[in-house]
This record gives structure tokens, C-alpha cells and sequence, in this order.
């Protein structure tokens, strides 16, 4: 038995490509004691890949989160048929010790088991019932302390975050207004999801666009790109709006820096709060924000969607397909 694991051929310039990555194979080793054989069932592939690609040395496996299943067990906390997310990269399979499996930033994230998801597919251990699921939950509850009736704008809308955020934000009866790239996805945000407004940025004023549709003001912006976006939204807030700083993907790609209106004089004199975060600091409440988003989509208030990529070798695209914009939802390889 051979695994595959893609290693990090050059340092990321620019937008990724397929040179960047090298594909290797090799024989998979018995697993010695307190260690498993985990298979790869579905990988995720995330933004953030693209930041901290620079802490992984050439030759290293390139990091990410999978949900696995235990094909051999040698330790006392997993048995064969488990299936885990974890920390496991972009390998097919892994012989590993849970106790000593690390994220990309080196600390110890041992893979837990992925809870009941009462028949909903586990791909979505990577998703809405995951990180990003969690992302949004928290994010926006925590951070943006929206109350019924203030309005919402989100960024980078359809995607997996996104399109979570918007939807939440209904549930928690927020007027909802969407920014993504495309014509159909604006149109499946308005149609699907229910968001009140939602608008293709790359074919209208954001200013403009949030003149018309909230010109009450915005109260919560839950923000995925950054730049210049960003500050267009922000000049459009009330006083005491809150901000959750969530991704800045607009800039990810960029080999010089990038400019956008300085923000400082609204900031000031709206008072707004801008908040940063990474999901990891509900870690302690992790499987709560699970169980919630279970229960939205067990009640049918969440529309789920995820981009399916047949095939761990496609994982190189996938992983570009978030920069391109290809993605709706979700995006995860099955393997
Ligand atoms: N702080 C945290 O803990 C976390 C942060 N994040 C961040 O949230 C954001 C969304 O992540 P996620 O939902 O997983 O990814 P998505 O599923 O949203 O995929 C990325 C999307 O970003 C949009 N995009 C790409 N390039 C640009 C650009 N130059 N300007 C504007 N939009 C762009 C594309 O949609 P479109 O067609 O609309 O352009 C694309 O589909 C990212 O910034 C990510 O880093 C994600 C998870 C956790
Ligand atoms: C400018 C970078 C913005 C990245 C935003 C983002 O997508 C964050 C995602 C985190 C997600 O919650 C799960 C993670 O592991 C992601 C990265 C967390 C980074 C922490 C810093 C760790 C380090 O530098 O060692």
C-alpha cells in the first residue's frame, strides 16, 4: 500500500500554481504502538493555506485539515471505523500518534472525533459543522453583537464563511446585505439564502450600492477581504458599529502592498469597534458551535452548499479555485 501526500515545491508568488506543489508517493509503514493509520476521506482547502504557506519549508507536506477514517488502531482513544478531523495535511493517508499531531503554527491539536452528525455528510466536519461554521457563529455572535433589526453586511458572501454569516444573520433577524464576485452568485444569495440585497462588487460602487440598500447605515460588517472594500463599507457605518475582521483575501495574492483609503477618521468618529480573530479562541466551545449549527440545518434554516473536487490530486486546484473565485460554498476534495 502506497500513500500520496503533495509537498511544497516553491514559495508561493503571487497567485499558487500547480508547479508550486510536487506530488510524492510512498509505502505506507505499519503504525508502532500509540499510533493510527488514518485514510483521508475529505481535505479542506482554506485561505489562510496561502498566508502561512511561508512558515512550511520546501520539501515539507503542505498543511491543512481532513476528516479521515481510522484504518488501524494501536491506540487506546481511537478504534478502526472512527472518523477524525484533524491536522493532517495534504497527504492520503497518515501513520501518526494523535497525542503529538501539530497545526501549521506548532502547537499540539490532537484530531477528535467527529461527533454525530445525524446523517448529515461528514465533508461537513470541514465546513458549516467545522472551522468555518464556527467561524461564523462565533464571529458574529461574539463579535458583532448584532441585535434584531440592525443590518448586516458581509463580504466574500458566497463563500464558506460567507454564506454562512448571511444566513445566521437572517435567523438572528438582521437585515442582511451581501458583496460576492459574480452575477449568479448574488443571484443565489438573494434567491437561496434570503439576504435582502446582495451585489456582484465587481460591477457596482460598494458606496453606491450600500446608499441604496441600507440607507439607515450598517450596524455589523463581517469582513472576509479587506482593502479597499472595506473601507468603502466602513464609511457607511452608524456610530457604535462593530466590525469583525475576519479575512483580508483581497490582498492575499499581492506581491506589493496594498493601498486602500485609510479608515482611522471614520473609526474615530463613529467610535466604531474593529475586532480581529482567529476561530481557534472558541476552541474551549468548539463542539457547542457544532451542535448550533447542526441545529439550524436540522430545522431547515440553513441552505448548505459545498463545492465537491473528485479526486486527491486535484487538490492544487481546488486550493486555487478560492482565489479565482470559482468556488460557491464550501470547497473540500474527496479523496
Ligand atoms: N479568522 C478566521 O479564523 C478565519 C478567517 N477566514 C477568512 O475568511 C475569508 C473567507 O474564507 P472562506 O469562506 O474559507 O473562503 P471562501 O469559500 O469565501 O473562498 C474565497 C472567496 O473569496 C473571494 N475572493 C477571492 N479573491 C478575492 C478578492 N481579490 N477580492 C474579493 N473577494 C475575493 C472569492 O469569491 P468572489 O467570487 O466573491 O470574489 C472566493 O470564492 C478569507 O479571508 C479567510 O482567510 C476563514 C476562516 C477562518
Ligand atoms: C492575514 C492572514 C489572515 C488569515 C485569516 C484566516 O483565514 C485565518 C484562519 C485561521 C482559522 O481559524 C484556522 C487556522 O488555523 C487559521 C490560521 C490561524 C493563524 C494563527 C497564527 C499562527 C501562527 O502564525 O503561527
Amino acid at each position: 500500500m502506497t500513500l500520496r501526500r503533495f509537498v511544497f515545491k516553491s514559495q508561493f508568488d503571487g497567485l499558487p500554481k500547480h508547479s508550486d506543489f510536487e506530488l510524492v508517493e510512498e509505502p505506507i509503514r505499519e503504525p508502532a504502538p500509540n499510533e493510527v493509520v488514518l485514510e483521508a476521506l475529505y481535505l479542506s482547502v482554506d485561505p489562510y493555506m496561502r498566508v502561512f504557506a511561508r512558515n512550511v519549508p520546501t520539501g515539507g507536506t503542505m498543511f491543512g485539515t481532513q476528516v479521515a477514517k481510522v484504518t488501524k488502531s494501536k491506540h487506546p482513544g481511537y478504534k478502526e471505523g472512527d472518523l477524525v478531523v484533524g491536522h493532517l495535511g495534504w497527504a492520503s493517508h497518515s501513520v501518526v500518534n494523535p497525542d503529538q499531531v501539530k497545526s501549521f503554527g506548532g502547537e499540539v491539536a490532537k484530531p477528535y472525533i467527529l461527533p454525530d452528525l445525524g446523517g448529515v455528510s461528514p465533508s461537513t466536519g470541514l465546513g458549516v459543522l467545522g472551522m468555518p461554521g464556527n467561524t461564523a457563529w462565533f464571529g458574529l455572535t461574539k463579535l458583532c453583537q448584532p441585535k434584531p433589526g440592525e443590518t448586516l453586511v458581509v463580504t466574500g458572501a458566497a463563500g464558506a464563511v460567507g454564506s454562512l454569516v448571511g444566513q445566521i444573520g437572517k435567523i438572528l433577524g438582521l437585515k442582511v446585505i451581501g458583496f460576492a464576485g459574480t452575477d449568479e452568485k448574488v443571484q443565489w444569495l438573494e434567491d437561496d439564502l434570503k439576504f435582502d440585497r446582495a451585489f456582484n462588487y465587481k460591477t457596482v460602487s460598494v458606496t453606491e450600492a450600500l446608499k441604496e440598500a441600507a440607507p439607515e447605515g450598517v450596524d455589523c460588517y463581517f469582513d472576509n477581504v479587506g482593502g479597499e472594500m472595506s473601507s468603502d463599507v466602513m464609511n457607511q457605518m452608524n456610530t457604535y458599529g462593530r466590525v469583525a475582521v475576519c479575512g483580508s483575501i483581497s490582498a492575499y495574492n499581492a506581491t506589493t502592498p496594498v493601498l486602500a483609503p485609510i479608515v482611522q477618521p471614520t473609526i474615530i468618529t463613529k467610535q466604531l469597534t474593529l475586532t480581529g480573530f482567529v476561530s481557534s479562541r472558541w476552541k474551549d466551545c468548539w463542539f457547542e458551535g457544532i451542535q448550533q449549527m447542526l441545529h439550524f440545518i436540522q430545522e431547515d434554516k440553513l441552505v448548505v452548499r459545498e463545492s465537491i473536487v473528485e479526486g486527491f490530486e486535484k487538490m492544487p486546484d481546488a486550493f486555487i479555485s478560492l482565489f479565482t473565485g470559482d468556488n460557491t460554498g464550501k470547497v473540500v476534495v474527496k479523496a
